[in-house]
């Protein structure tokens, strides 16, 4: 059977998922939400004109020529504003963030003047609107500030609690199960026997779909018996969740029941095989609101997939924007490599120097895909197209990051 490559892959995955639905949250809990509707400014910032100084509000003409002395009346303070009038040869003291008086056009900083009793001498003669930030200066009532499938940053928050907007719509957190498959696995600090295997890649899993935005649940480990993988799956496909990752028995072996579980349980799948190592068996597809995805039991794979196609997945259910492909980035090969075969490969290899800006990279020895030391010291994938001739140290190459 011919393999299916990785771009066309996500693509039939992608096609099939939409956004998920909305929900309004605080401003507390909006950071790395992503943006349902779009922030529109409900004040106009700086709602007046305001002093971006410590210093005294005067009429620009009243200190063309300087030294200049002129008569406070009073003072303006953030949120304590002056209620006269600069009327020529008078001044007003006045702080940062002040609104700037009546009739005063400019402001001159205290450390350029000097004051006895109520008169104040300008030493400095400021052109008109020196250290005043005028109103809607930073943006005004009705601006559109943050789009649609924006992603919200720290920075981001600031500005809409700025513009008077303490709830925001945004994405609902996508739901995503997962269930691993297999008699061979139990959970770690359980004393796991020779022959026994730790459930170890739904904890990558779960850690790379959280900080994509996504709620997990963990609904434990099925054994590899069809009646109770069934059983499994359906309730995992009636809990009303958006994605259902599984882990294991996704290939071809007697105990690999997955697919078939899935399939009696009315769920399409659009794939099996893929030019991926690691992560050659992995299927998807759909029941009802709950979009499927089966990993590779081997951990590496496992991670590897889901950086791959769950992180654009819980992308897309979110409303973000999600490229075609895969998006690599250039690097140098810190060594030779051979000629790739007919399956994308996505090596554990870690930086070893730049050169020209670019990180220097070198596949590490081992490329098993059940090794997890190997994973956790990569500092990147790098990446070999299908048919990749050999390659030489000192040649462009291609790398995908992991996650910090
Ligand atoms: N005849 C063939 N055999 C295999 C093929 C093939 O094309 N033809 N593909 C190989 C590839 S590539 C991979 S990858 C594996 C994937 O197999 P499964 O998805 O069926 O995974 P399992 O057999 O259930 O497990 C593989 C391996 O991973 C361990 N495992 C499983 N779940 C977990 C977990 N939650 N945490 C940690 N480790 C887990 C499991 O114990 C096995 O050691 O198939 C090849 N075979
Ligand atoms: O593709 Mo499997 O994922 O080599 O180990």
């Amino acid at each position: 059977m011919a393999l299916m490559p990785v771009e066309e892959a996500l693509a039939l995955l992608l096609a099939a998922a939409g956004p998920i639905g909305s929900e309004n949250v605080p401003l507390e809990e909006a950071a790395g939400r992503v943006l349902a509707a779009p922030v529109i400014a409900r004040r106009t910032t700086p709602g007046a004109d305001v002093s971006a100084m410590d210093g005294y509000a005067l009429r620009a003409a009243d200190a063309a020529t300087v030294p200049a002395t002129l008569r406070l009346i009073g003072e303006s303070a953030a949120g304590r504003p002056f209620a006269g009038t600069v009327e020529p040869g008078t001044t007003v003291r006045l702080f940062t963030g002040a609104v700037v008086p009546d009739g005063a056009d400019a402001i001159v900083i205290q450390e350029d003047t000097r004051r006895d009793g109520d008169l104040v001498t300008m030493n400095e003669a400021p052109t008109p609107g020196r250290h005043i930030r005028p109103a809607g200066g930073d943006f005004a009532s009705g601006e559109t500030l943050l789009e649609t499938g924006h992603k919200l940053r720290a920075r981001d928050l600031a500005l809409v609690a700025a513009a008077d907007v303490a709830e925001v719509s945004v994405a609902r957190r996508p739901r995503v199960a997962l269930l691993s498959t297999g008699d061979e696995l139990v959970r770690p600090g359980t004393g796991a026997r020779a022959h026994q295997v730790i459930v170890s890649n739904i904890y990558s899993i779960a850690a790379l779909a959280r900080a994509a935005g996504a709620e997990v649940t963990d609904l434990g480990v099925l054994p590899d018996e069809m009646a109770a993988t069934q059983a499994g799956m359906r309730a995992a496909l009636d809990g009303g969740f958006d994605v259902l990752v599984t882990t294991g028995g996704a290939s071809v072996g007697d105990h690999d029941l997955v697919a078939p579980a899935l399939t009696a349980q009315g769920v399409t799948l659009a794939v099996h095989k893929i030019a991926l190592r690691p992560g050659k068996p992995l299927m998807f597809g759909r029941s009802r609101r709950t979009q499927v995805l089966g990993l590779p039991g081997n951990p590496v794979s496992a991670h590897v997939c889901a950086t791959l196609f769950l992180l654009p997945l819980l992308k897309k259910l979110q409303g973000l924007d999600v490229p075609a492909a895969t998006e690599l980035q250039p690097a140098i090969l810190g060594s030779d490599v051979k000629a790739n075969e007919q399956r994308m490969d996505f090596m554990r290899a870690e930086i070893v120097g730049r050169e020209g800006g670019l990180p220097v990279v070198r596949p590490l020895p081992v490329q098993d895909s059940s090794m997890l030391r190997n994973l956790a010291r990569a500092d990147v994938l790098l990446v070999r197209r299908p048919h990749a001739p050999p390659a030489k140290a000192g040649e462009p190459c291609e790398i995908l990051p992991l996650e910090d």
